[in-house]
This record gives C-alpha cells, structure tokens and sequence, in this order.
C-alpha cells in the first residue's frame, strides 16, 4: 500500500487532457476523461491517476470525497493586464454614450489614464493591488497565468510592473508568465514619435532579458497605435534578441496583425475579431495559437465576435482568455469567459476545456508543466460544483470551483456552504 499526502475519491468526471501537444481544429473535440476517478497526490506532484477501483491501494494523509463532481486541471488563463494601477468606471458613462474605446485612447483616456495611474502607484501597492486580483483569480479557478506589462510606457513604470509580476510569480500560488507590452499606446510624450517611442522600448529589453523579467515581447497592431509596418520591425528586433512573440492583433480593425503574427512565427495571436479569410488560413499552417477573448468583444458593446468556428473548422489551435484590464475586460473571472466561448463563439463544451487548459498551457509555452494531469507532472487541480463538464459553461457568471489545489497544496476551498466537499485528515 502506498502512502500518499492527498487522495481524492469519488470523482464523477476527471478531465485528465492528456496530450503530447496543442490540439488543433477538429482534434478539440477530444477529451480525455475518466469516470469515477481518483488521484493521489504526493510531494506536490500526481503520484498516480486511475479509477476508484485502486482506492485500497492507498493510504492518505488527507483524503478527499469528491462526490461525483467534476475534477480537472487548474485552469490557464494566457492573455491578463493583472498589474496596473487605479480603475477606470468613469469611463462606463462614455460607453453608454456609444463613444468608441479607440476615440476614448485618443482623447488621452483609456489605456493612457491607466498609464498615468500606474507610473503614480508606488511598486508595494501595485504588487498589493495585483495580488488582490491574482487571489480572485485563484479562487476561480484559476492556477496558471499571462501577465502583461503596458502600463508604463517608460522604463521606469514598464520595468515596474515586471517587477511586480515576477515577486509575484515568487510569493504567490498562482504561477505567472511575463509579457514585455511596453509598445501598448504612445505616451503623450511621444505623440508625434511612435517610431522614436518603440527604439525606447526596444532599448530596455536588454535589461529584461538579463533580469528575467519577461519571456514574451507583445505589440498592441492597431489604428492609432502601432501599424503592421512598425510591429513587424519591432517584433523581428525583440525575436532576435531572443523573445518569444505575441500579438494584439485585429481586434477593433482588420490590419493584418494575424498575417504578421503567422509571418514572424509568433506563439500566439491575440483577439483577432477582425482575422481575414488568408489570416486564418495561415494560423492554421503556421501552427501560432489563436486566443481568443471574448469578453473583451462582449465589454466592447461589438456584435460581431472571432470567428472561432472557422478557426477550428480549418485547424487552428485556439486558446480562450480573460484579457483581464482595467479597460475593455474588467473580470478575473475565466469561467465566464468559458460561457461567451459558448454563447458567442459557438465553441462546443469539449473546445472550451482544451482551449483553457492544454491549449492555454501551450500558448505561454508551459505546455510541459500545466494544463494537463499526468503522473509527475505539479499537481495543479480543480474540483468544481458542477456534475459534468457540460455544465460549467452553461451555468453562467457564477464561481463553481470549490476546491483549488495548486502544487498539491488545498490553496482555496468554499468553506461553511452546503456544498463544501469534505475533506477528512488520517
Ligand atoms: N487592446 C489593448 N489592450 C487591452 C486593453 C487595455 C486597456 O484598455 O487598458 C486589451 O487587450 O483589450
Ligand atoms: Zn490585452
């Protein structure tokens, strides 16, 4: 018999996503699963995953019945703004009024008044501020994360931010990924410049890359800010400099972002609503990983959301986030994401489980780590309140994770609810 630290029992579905790689296209439909499953947990990793039929093969420290419900990976969330400073509800009043994000941005709002915001927040209290959000996060559901610097426009804030994030990705249960975004708007200081602007931003990647302070280089493609003539230049100084790539790319007009995504072999391409027939196309030979965001689109007040049925239909690899802001997608909540992916994009049950585990995994390159439940793999899990895996994404804008469990460590649990599951000691 072996003794083990935690031993779930009486798991209805366990969603294991077991894959060598990404799943593109029609291969979304699969969902590796097991009924009435079980698995033991040791040292912080899987120690073994099967049936119930091998419950007395085990003797646990904590074990915990599961009572039928749902049990899969911590769930990835590969595209957040997490760190920045202040809120922007004011700007609820001019959307109503039907003024366009990108005029907002214009006018000097928007990303820029977060700008403002973050360069005034002293590091302790946007590590605080960001924390905050990262424990909802985690409560969600959530174990695994992109975060995106942006905020700062200056080397001061930029480098700040990516500060934060990596004493975070230090402290905290949920693991973060960094992005270097500084090419997210023109600062006022350089309106008239952005080419003098992005040779300012290229000139601290060096300093990045020596820290560690990000793996990815981002660009925000799009009228107003960045075209496709400048990203390709700045993203090909990053890339060989050694960065991994990602793109905002045709969110609100369709420039050509998810083409150059494509060209530069960048990991992924980001929101693409506007994604032309050859942009998709060309996602799925180059294999970059689409992630959608949905919420955004929604938040937008947009009709028209990506075309997730013909990215999947042609074999793209498609990936679901929150895009977590302060601006166009104010919610840490990725479960709800899950239900847009349903309702907006189309995307059935078994595209949105691999969209936000093995394909979000892959989409920060930590495809090795997370997003799947493997022996000795980290044992980062969920169990939710939910009967099936159908019913996640249907039962909408709720929290369903009851029991989060991040490194074989119980890292958020409902507690003093009816439902709670029980979780008893030796
Ligand atoms: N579009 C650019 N960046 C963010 C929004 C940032 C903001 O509005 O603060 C996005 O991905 O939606
Ligand atoms: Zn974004």
């Amino acid at each position: 018999m072996q003794h083990v630290d935690i031993l779930l029992i009486n798991i209805g579905q366990l969603l294991t996503m077991e894959s060598l790689g990404p799943r593109a296209g029609k291969e979304m439909q699969k969902l590796p699963m097991i009924e009435d499953g079980l698995v033991a947990i040791s040292k912080g990793k899987i120690a073994y995953i099967g049936t119930s039929d091998s419950r007395n093969d085990f003797k646990a420290d904590i074990i915990i019945d599961c009572e039928g419900k749902l049990v899969t990976p911590g769930l990835v969330d590969p595209h957040t703004h997490v760190v920045f400073g202040g809120s922007r509800e004011h700007e609820m009043t001019l959307k109503q009024q039907g003024i366009p994000y990108l005029d907002i941005l214009k006018q000097g709002g928007g990303i820029l008044s977060t700008v403002t915001k973050t360069r005034d927040v002293s590091k302790e209290d946007l590590y605080k501020k960001a924390r905050f959000h990262l424990d909802r996060m985690l409560s969600h559901g959530v174990t695994t994360i992109e975060a995106k610097s942006g905020y700062g426009l200056d080397r001061q804030t930029e480098l700040k931010q990516l500060k934060v994030a990596k004493q975070l990705n230090e402290t905290h249960s949920i693991d973060l990924v960094s992005t270097f975004l500084g090419a997210h708007a023109i600062p006022k200081e350089y309106k008239e410049e952005p080419e003098a602007f992005l040779q300012e931003m290229l000139a601290i990647l060096g300093q990045i890359k020596t820290e560690e302070l990000a793996e990815f280089v981002d660009i925000f493609t799009e009228t107003g800010v960045f075209t496709v003539e400048q990203s390709r230049k700045y993203l090909a100084e990053a890339k060989a400099l050694g960065f991994d790539l990602k793109i905002h790319a045709d969110e609100i007009d369709p420039l050509g972002g998810t083409e150059l995504a494509c060209e530069l072999c960048a990991v992924t391409a980001d929101h693409l609503v506007g994604a032309s027939d050859e942009g998709i196309k060309r996602l799925a030979e180059s294999g970059t990983i689409a992630v959608l965001l949905p919420g955004t689109t929604f938040y937008l007040g947009k009709d028209t959301f990506a075309r997730a049925r013909k990215m999947i239909d042609e074999g793209v690899i498609v990936a679901l986030a929150t895009d977590f802001n302060p601006g166009s997608c104010p919610t840490e909540n990725l479960q709800l994401i899950m239900s847009f992916a349903a309702l907006k994009l189309k995307m059935t049950p078994e595209e949105i489980w691999n969209a936000v585990t093995i394909n979000a995994a892959h989409a920060i390159n930590r495809g090795d780590v997370a997003g799947q439940l493997v022996i000795g793999r980290q044992a980062d899990l969920v169990i939710w309140d939910v009967p099936n895996y159908q019913y996640l994404p249907y039962h909408y804008g709720v929290n369903h994770a009851n029991t989060v469990i991040k490194r074989g460590e119980i890292v958020s649990k409902r507690s003093n609810h009816p439902d709670s599951i029980v979780v008893s000691k030796k």
